[in-house]
């Protein structure tokens, strides 16, 4: 098995000193990124068509932020010019202004411990059973999420794409993280993983997922074990089998977005940040589903044309209209992918 994403972090950070996080934003269009300097953070959004950044660039964008006496005149000229191209800059501050987006989840997790077959089950309410797996796949839907549609951005992420898990990081505001309850070097690297999310992205919320639980008999992780580090790191945290119950991955998944939204409307309201203590009760009854609505079904899937979603480091998976099967793995003849 490879490394654990911290390792990769550490690697990747010794190999970039000075870099800031800001090297995967010319890959997306019109994302927001947050780009981190000694002094602050900035949410850089990208106007018009792509921008190349290269290390020039960015360097060009945080001398021109030293070069601002006056950051707020920073905002509201709204913009800067890098080498030509138009970038919007944002105020840390200014955050919750882009928080009426879709709410964005990253599946992260060691190989082949289900991540996508757990995100097709939540999506499609299939199982399939291999995947081509040598990319992140980007989910855009709309799902019924505590009763109301609500746009969500679910990234299926490839455990093996070393360049994107900084992305990652960056990307989503919330996180599932899977292991395999037959894997011990998955759960170690889950356990890193939420290690690290809680020092990095305390505000996040995290659901450590310990898959395929109908292989109870390969038992390498006690239940146990797991659930008490999540719960050491605020986490939440269920024992799920994707291949064998469509009805708990709905569940849980369900009850982590309606989370993930109402911790995002209290940040919004100007409540308090995400409590560190969690009520063991409460997250308990979340999770045997008492009192939790029906599974919601996705009402919606938003395509890419071709060209945003080259430009894209995870590309939409195409799915089958009429079986919602993905049609890459699928071939559904007569059906259209579309
Ligand atoms: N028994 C069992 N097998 C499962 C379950 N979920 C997934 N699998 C199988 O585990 C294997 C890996 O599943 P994937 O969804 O491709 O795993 P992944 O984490 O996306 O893998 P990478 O793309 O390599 O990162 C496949 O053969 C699945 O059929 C489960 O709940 N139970």
């Amino acid at each position: 098995m490879r490394g654990g994403w911290a390792d990769r972090q550490a690697g990747r950070q010794a190999g970039r000193q000075g870099q800031g996080s800001i090297c995967s934003i010319g890959q997306y269009r019109q994302e927001e990124w947050l780009m981190s300097n000694r002094a602050s953070l900035f949410t850089t959004v990208f106007a018009g068509d792509s921008v190349n950044l290269d290390q020039d660039v960015e360097e060009d964008i945080k001398s021109y932020i030293k070069r601002s006496a006056n950051r707020k005149a920073a905002v509201n000229k709204n913009s800067v010019v890098c080498r030509g191209q138009s970038c919007k800059l944002i105020m840390k501050d200014d955050r919750n202004s882009s928080q009426s987006g879709p709410l964005r989840v990253a599946v992260i997790g060691a190989s082949e411990v289900g991540k996508s077959a757990l995100t097709v089950r939540y999506l499609t309410k299939r199982f399939i059973g291999e995947y081509r797996s040598d990319t992140d796949m980007l989910y855009k839907c709309v799902l019924q999420v505590d009763g109301a549609p609500q746009s969500v951005e679910i990234m299926d992420t490839w455990a093996s794409c070393d360049q994107s898990s900084d992305a990652h990081l960056q990307w989503a505001e919330a996180f599932v993280v899977v292991y395999a309850i037959t894997d011990k070097q998955s759960y170690t690297w889950a356990a890193n993983t939420v290690q690290e999310l809680s020092e990095r992205r305390s505000s996040a919320s995290v659901l450590m997922l310990g898959n395929k639980s109908d292989l109870g008999h390969l038992r390498e992780v006690e239940e146990v074990e797991a659930r008490t580090l999540a719960l050491t790191h605020a986490a939440r945290f269920s024992e799920v089998s994707t291949a064998e119950s469509c009805t708990t991955v709905s569940q849980v998944l369900d009850n982590f977005l309606k989370e993930v939204k109402s911790q995002r409307n209290g940040n919004q309201s100007g409540g308090s940040p995400k409590l560190r203590k969690i009520s063991v009760t409460k997250m308990l009854g979340s999770l045997i589903g008492r009192n939790s609505p029906p599974p919601t079904p996705m009402t919606h899937l938003i395509i890419l044309d071709k060209e945003e979603r080259n430009k894209l480091q995870a590309p939409l998976r195409r799915l089958c209209r009429p079986c919602l099967r993905p049609a890459h793995s699928l071939p559904c003849s007569p059906h259209t992918a579309v």
